[in-house]
């Protein structure tokens, strides 16, 4: 699906009745892809992506979903997401009110919550808050995963899972992107988004103030503290052997790939 934002304004009302401005003249095109949304707390990032699912009506300004299929947005609080008694209710629901026959629906219910390294064999009667907050996460994606968006909006995926938790959900995320989805991922986690993220937007006080190539942007460390972000791991210890004299070529951002061009600095391929 292709989205379409022209001009968007979005303000709250604050505790003193006074507007606070969320969202200020945003504009994007979206298209395939991974696209990392990023910004300091408070910046709009889980206001635009409200917008962008049409669960938030912008104040002025256009949204414009075009093409086949349709939204998915997971939460930032799973529990905001839940409505159902049980986990197989849960991931189920969704298809079954879509009219998929229930046993399809149950097998693709398995199928995502096995992408996210979970059993629906096993927690098929559990109701979903009675589970972790690393389990309630992934119970949340595969429930939107089970669904195939076209469009598809995750608020802080990666928060609380463990490493490898962490590690099936960006594979989901990349896969979902592969299979044709339009994905925008919100999150504070450069490593992550460093990972899977084709594009990265950054947000600051409601307004987009950088837009571009991902590996570009994630890989610049001055830029990126510049505007306020914690670089990735990679792009900051490549920072630091420059600065202690080590050759480090291209823009390594991922672990695997600061051995490599390390490596390749001491002439070994
Ligand atoms: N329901 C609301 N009522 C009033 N103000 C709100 C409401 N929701 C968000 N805001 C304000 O809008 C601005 C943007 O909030 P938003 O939650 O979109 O930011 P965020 O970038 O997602 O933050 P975080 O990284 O902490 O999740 C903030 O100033 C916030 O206080």
């Amino acid at each position: 699906m292709r989205l379409t934002l022209d001009g968007v304004c979005l303000s709250y009302e604050g505790s003193a009745g006074e507007r606070v401005r969320a969202l200020d003249d945003v504009s994007l095109a979206l298209s395939g892809g991974v696209t990392g949304l990023m910004g300091r707390t408070g910046s709009g990032k889980t206001t635009l992506l409200e917008v962008m699912a049409g669960a938030t009506p912008a104040d002025s300004g256009r949204v414009r979903p075009e093409g086949p299929g349709e939204v998915g947005l997971v939460f930032q609080q799973p529990e905001r997401q839940f409505f159902e008694p049980t986990v197989e209710r849960e991931t189920t629901f969704g298809l079954c009110v879509r009219g998929v026959p229930a046993p399809e629906a149950r097998e693709r219910a398995a199928r995502a919550l096995a992408l996210m390294g979970l059993s629906l064999d096993e927690l098929a009667g559990r109701s979903p808050l009675s589970l972790s907050g690393g389990q309630q996460r992934r119970v949340a994606i595969a429930s939107v995963l089970a669904l195939r968006p076209t469009l598809l909006l995750l608020d802080e995926p990666t928060a609380g899972l463990d490493p490898r938790a962490r590690r099936a959900c960006l594979r989901a995320v990349r896969s979902a992107a592969d299979a044709g989805a339009t994905v925008v991922m919100a999150s504070h986690d450069a490593n992550a988004l460093a990972e899977v993220a084709d594009r990265l937007v950054v947000l600051e006080e409601g307004r987009v103030t950088l837009d571009g190539a991902a590996r570009e942007l994630l890989a610049d460390a001055p830029l990126m503290r510049a505007h306020g972000l914690e670089p990735a791991c990679a792009a900051r210890a490549a920072c630091a052997l420059r600065r202690a004299g080590v050759s480090v070529p291209g823009s390594p951002l991922t672990a695997d790939e600061l051995a490599g061009a390390i490596m390749a600095g001491r002439g070994r391929p």
